[in-house]
């Protein structure tokens, strides 16, 4: 038994349409913020709202502790809930929105708890505001005071930052981090986007027409994809044909150490962003074209097999015709699936 969320052979159909989850099974231990990651359309937002009871199980079995919860209605699961666009009643200040979820417990015990809610999420003063004066971070971020109020034992979180401009964005997830771990909240958080689910969660299962591909903590997901598919979703470039050839994988571009256990065979090496290092002793790539992008000059190349791929250089006033790379070996993967 796991203290906390277990989700077993989970499936959601809809009325004529298609399987949306296909049996998924995970486990959110007490304390973790597990990120859904996947594809627009790959089921993760059923998978969310069936956990949260929105959305009716064809099969299997939803418990918390231990104890089957599939049946129970919305507001019995004990769950908060937290959407997009943050859903606030518009007719009510940034106070009232915050204690939505805790009608019915004495007024002085509501107040003490907005307070630290507000403090919590850095809206110290906002209280009285009406939150159609707030900005779209600030709104959110209410949202989610409002949803950790009543302290759920579970925050379910759909795309919650997906209405906000980028570097907002990219802001707001550390920030929204930092806040569910300080609030001690398990929580399962559903994005489209790699670099949120790297920032928010402390595992990831990268999900695909219906199934989870691979569930694993950040760290291991990105050292060890566990195919293809995953690897290129996480944001992996070009994938290779490898030869594991004494201890070294031999690529067109450059050789690196062969992890344990590859053994003598044909593998595939998926490079990351950056995999391909400027090196003039290295394989010579023809540069297609080049921009700049923070400070530093990406060149489009093209590999000896066709394949795009970008090589980062200092800054130059002209891009090379041509330029020479090895390959970093901490920034590259083996992926299973050599030999093709
Ligand atoms: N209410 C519905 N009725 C019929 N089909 C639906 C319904 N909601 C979702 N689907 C279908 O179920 C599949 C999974 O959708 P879901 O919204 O769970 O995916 P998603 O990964 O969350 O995508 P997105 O990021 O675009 O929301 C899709 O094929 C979708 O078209």
């Amino acid at each position: 038994m796991v203290n906390g969320l277990e989700v077993r052979e989970v499936v959601v159909t809809y009325p004529g349409g298609p399987t949306a989850v296909d049996g998924v099974s995970l486990d959110v231990p007490e304390g973790e913020v597990l990120a859904l990651l996947g594809p627009s359309g790959c089921g993760k937002s059923s998978l969310l709202r069936a956990v949260a009871g929105l959305e009716p199980l064809a099969a299997g079995d939803l418990r918390w502790d231990g104890r089957s919860v599939a049946h129970l209605p919305v507001h019995r699961r004990g769950f908060g809930l937290m959407f997009q666009d943050g859903q606030l009643f518009p007719h009510r200040h940034v106070a009232g929105n915050i204690a939505y979820g805790l009608a019915g417990r004495p007024r002085a015990e509501r107040a003490e708890r907005v307070a630290e809610l507000l403090d919590l999420v850095g809206l110290n003063g906002y209280g009285d505001r009406p939150v159609t004066t707030l900005s779209g971070g600030e709104q959110q971020r209410v949202a989610l005071a409002r949803s950790l109020a009543p302290r759920p034992r579970l925050l379910l979180l759909d795309e919650p930052l997906s209405s906000l401009d980028r570097s907002l964005r990219e802001h707001l997830a550390g920030e929204l981090r930092d806040i569910i771990r300080a609030a001690g909240t398990t929580a399962v958080y559903v994005t489209h986007d790699h670099d949120e689910a790297f920032t928010v969660a402390s595992r990831i299962a990268v999900m695909s027409r219906g199934k989870v591909l691979q569930a694993d903590t950040p760290e291991q997901l990105w050292r060890a994809p566990a195919s293809e598919e995953v690897a290129r979703f996480l944001g992996y470039g070009p994938v290779l044909d490898a030869v594991a050839d004494g201890g070294a994988l031999r690529t067109p571009v450059g050789t690196v150490a062969a992890p344990a256990g590859t053994g003598e065979r044909a593998v595939r090496l998926a490079l990351g962003p950056r995999a391909l290092v400027p090196d003039d002793a290295g394989a010579r790539l023809p540069v297609r074209g080049w921009r700049m992008r923070r400070g530093e000059r990406e060149l489009d190349v093209t590999l000896p097999d066709g394949q795009g791929a970008v090589v980062r250089v200092p800054g130059e006033d002209r891009a090379p015709a041509e330029v020479g790379v090895r390959l970093a070996a901490e920034h590259v993967a083996v992926v299973p699936g050599g030999g093709r």
